[in-house]
């Protein structure tokens, strides 16, 4: 049925675009795209019956493949490791694109984003299904740049395991790092791909230690190279002990050798790899117990004897267990190794069964999804990627959005498979799927079949979850949560061209929000500008482009600025009174709290209460009181800014009987500002980690650079012929950057950037940037 599904595909003449709507995902998609003719989507889809005549039986073991042959992975790197290369290789491999394409070729990129944009469709690849060897695999894209970190958690809440690529010059990396930390949160199995082998300055075995050392990981060496830099010809297999040897002449990479290693041939590369394979089955033996006792029984005085598929089941096991990485290598742009980690990929990371999802047995079987990615296509509205973890998404189906506290309808399924999306009547558990006619739904929500369902499964969470799953709202405890939108850094004004397109602008902004959370956009009360807020200068610009591009606006950006927050550095007691009396009923309220600082790093006040307050409270006065006190902490006395660090304790409260909520509210953030006003205050910047890579010449330069920035300096690490400096230098300082870097060293370094906390603002820049900000503060 495979044959008969992919002879359709290729057969097929009208090939899909797919979108890009996220420049920093783009490269990965414009080489997808190059390989296709570009036709407009909604004339691509096809339809189940034209799509496999009348086999429908075997046509449901395609699409529904049966769950233990699932992989949900995603491929995670630094930039520049080579991420795009590898993706492209295992597309092409895997038969998805028809030929090679070259992320180096920029002029392609571009041109494909002109002929997105004379076209004016928005799709979106967030996601493409594959098979591989028998085995499905759902790819799902995770962008490199640290201003998408969010959507790269977003995405990891989706995966079973990953693939991290690595540059075999570079080993570890900054936002290696990062991302390895955000896939230890979500316990994602990884392999390591020890990529560019080909490169001068490759090191399979300092790119091993990096792991070993920055990674904390347990790197197992599945392969050994053969060959460094110019001399990289292929890979050894430790576990079979094979030689993997690509034919040098083939263009594409397909068409390479796999021999056993001989003595007569190989006598050398044998006992190398005897020794390399000995060491993974005592390394491995240490981490699992089962496969100790075989190899302590049955193989303790020949580990030759040892089959590889009872090392390969050990390996998958500590792999899934998270004990240790497999780690290949290969050389994606010289065509190299690809097809083997595809193997891996397949052998060693978990299907979704495998996956131990607490929330599952809540459910019972019911449909619990979560919304992922939204896409806004031109012709067909909002498509919602969600990956299904129980029960069965069919069109038609009425969903519930636990979060927006909703039911809808979708209209189609479509599975993004090949190079086509393919309508499907219908996708089970541990699929990706992508939903057509969802208008509410936004990126991370939660679905369940129905409110009751939700419902029964928050009371099953509770029963079996006790106090751990207990949260103020009973269908809160049931969100698939996991990613926590982080405070954006950055804000600045946007500007329609003309009042008549408010409208316009409010629409396209309120698109982007659901597609992508971090994004926030407020209104500024005083000015009545709209406000954009985000996660760094990539993510403005990305979106300022956006919707320039996909919705025809040309707007206008006001100076970027960053976000500040402010803290009180002494405890301070305040008490207010407020009498309305609206028509015929008077509102009474009187409160006296304490507003006082304490270390949680967070935005979120901690709110106590007095016994005598919180004795008889009722529920809707407590969300009143706490209602206004977070409002009050949204804007601190200095600059307008969120207060951070601060607990609220309140002392008395007295409501006169038919006081309304509002009224609560009101003047208990009321009697909070009173307080912040009174206390010592402090403004606090968001301070960065930062991580240059610059070749010897020019680290003096970057460094005396850094110090005027009041950069400070942690380390400085020498890897092959670079110095690595990494430090911490306030936001406020390091705008522009790329730009200053890259006219410092001509071009030669490169650097990464993520906000590492904010920090109190040293007195002399705190009063300066009072008096700058005192002009400013009429405009936002
Ligand atoms: N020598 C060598 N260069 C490679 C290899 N793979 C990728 N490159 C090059 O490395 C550069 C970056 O490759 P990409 O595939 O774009 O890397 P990426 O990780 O997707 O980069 P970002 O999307 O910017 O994060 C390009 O110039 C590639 O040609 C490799 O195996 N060997």
């Amino acid at each position: 049925m495979l044959s008969n599904l992919r002879k359709f595909v290729v057969s097929h003449k009208k090939i899909p675009i797919l979108h890009i709507n996220n420049m920093c995902c783009s490269k990965m998609r414009a080489s997808l795209q190059r390989l296709k003719s570009h036709v407009p989507l909604g004339r691509n889809y096809s339809s189940l019956p034209g799509l496999i005549g009348n086999d429908i039986k075997s046509l449901h073991s395609v699409i529904n493949p049966p769950i233990a042959k699932i992989r949900n992975i995603g491929i995670m790197a630094h930039i520049d490791a080579g991420k795009t290369t590898t993706t492209e290789r295992i597309l092409y491999y895997s038969g998805y694109t028809r030929s090679l394409g070259d992320v180096d070729d920029g002029d392609t990129v571009t041109d494909f984003m002109a002929q997105e944009r004379e076209r004016g469709i928005t799709i979106q690849s967030a996601a493409v299904t594959f098979d591989w060897k028998g085995y499905r695999v759902n790819l799902i894209d995770t962008p490199g740049h640290v201003d998408f970190t969010l959507e790269v958690e977003r995405c990891l809440r989706v995966l079973d395991g990953a693939v991290a690529v690595f540059d075999a010059s570079a080993g570890v990396e900054a936002q290696t790092l990062t991302v390895w930390r955000q896939a230890d949160k979500h316990k994602i199995p990884r392999i390591c791909f020890l990529n560019k082998m080909d490169k001068t300055g490759a090191s399979f075995k300092y790119a091993v230690e990096s792991i070993r050392e920055k990674l904390k990981a347990k790197p197992l060496l599945l392969q050994l190279p053969l060959g460094e830099g110019k001399a990289f010809k292929g890979v050894v297999d430790v576990v079979n002990k094979e030689k993997l040897l690509w034919n040098p002449n083939s263009d594409d990479g397909k068409d390479f050798v796999r021999n056993p290693l001989l003595e007569m041939s190989d006598p050398e590369l044998l006992k190398e790899t005897t020794e390399a394979r000995n060491a993974l089955i005592e390394q491995v033996a240490d981490l699992d117990d089962e496969f100790a006792d075989l190899v302590l029984g049955e193989f303790s005085e020949n580990f030759d004897l040892l089959p590889a598929e009872k090392l390969q089941t050990a390996i998958r096991r500590v792999t899934l267990a998270q004990t240790a990485v497999p780690v290949l290598c290969g050389s994606a742009l010289k065509n190299k190794g690809v097809q083997p980690l595809l193997d891996a990929v397949t052998v060693y990371l978990p299907s979704p069964e495998e996956r131990n999802y607490e929330f599952l047995p809540w459910y019972k079987g019911d449909l619990c999804a979560l919304a992922f990615k939204v896409l806004h296509d031109k012709q067909r509205g909002p498509l919602v990627f969600m990956r299904i973890y129980s029960g069965m998404i069919k069109p038609q189906l009425a969903i519930y959005n636990i979060n927006g506290n909703c039911t809808e309808r979708i209209s189609r399924l479509l599975l993004p498979f090949a190079d086509q999306h393919i309508e499907i009547p219908s996708l089970t558990a541990g699929n990706i799927a992508l939903t057509v006619g969802l208008k509410h739904t936004a990126t991370g929500d939660t679905i369940a079949s129905s409110k009751s369902s939700a419902l029964a499964a928050a009371r099953r969470a509770e029963t079996e979850g006790g106090k751990k799953h207990r949260r103020n709202n009973e269908a809160e405890r049931l969100l698939l949560a996991g990613v926590e939108i982080p405070e954006p850094v950055f804000f600045c004004t946007i500007e329609p061209p003309s009042v008549a397109k408010q409208p316009d602008l409010d629409y396209a902004l309120k698109c982007l929000q659901r597609e992508d959370p971090s994004l926030k956009v407020k209104l500024d009360a005083d000015s009545g500008q709209t406000v954009l807020c985000g996660m760094g200068e990539l993510h403005i610009e990305i979106i300022h482009d956006r919707i320039k591009r996909e919705y025809g606006l040309e707007t206008y950006l006001g100076p970027l600025q960053v976000a500040y927050r402010e803290t009180i550095l002494n405890a301070v007691r305040a008490t207010d009174t407020l009498d309305r009396t609206l028509g015929d009923k008077r509102h009474l309220v009187t409160v006296e709290l304490e507003v006082k600082p304490v270390e949680t790093a967070s935005v979120m006040p901690v709110i106590e209460y007095a016994g005598s307050v919180s004795e008889d409270l009722p529920t809707a006065s407590q969300e009143a009181i706490e209602n206004g006190i977070h409002s009050a902490c949204l804007q601190g006395p200095l600059l307008g800014s969120p207060v951070q660090d601060v607990a609220v304790a309140v002392h008395s409260l007295v409501i006169h009987p038919g006081t309304s909520t509002t009224m609560i509210s009101a003047c208990v953030s009321r009697c909070i500002q009173k307080a912040l006003k009174k206390a010592d205050k402090q403004v606090l910047e968001p301070l960065m980690k930062l991580e240059v890579t610059v070749t010897r010449d020019y680290l003096s330069l970057v460094l005396a650079d850094l110090a005027q920035r009041r950069g400070t300096i942690q380390e400085i690490q020498t890897r092959q012929e670079n110095k690595i400096i990494t430090g911490f230098v306030p936001l406020a300082e390091i705008m522009g950057y790329s730009t200053v870097l890259r006219t410092l060293t001509s071009g030669s370094a490169t650097f990464a950037l993520e906000l590492s906390n904010y920090e109190a603002m040293n007195p002399q820049d705190q009063t300066v940037l009072l008096g700058r900000r005192s002009g400013l503060t009429q405009v936002l």
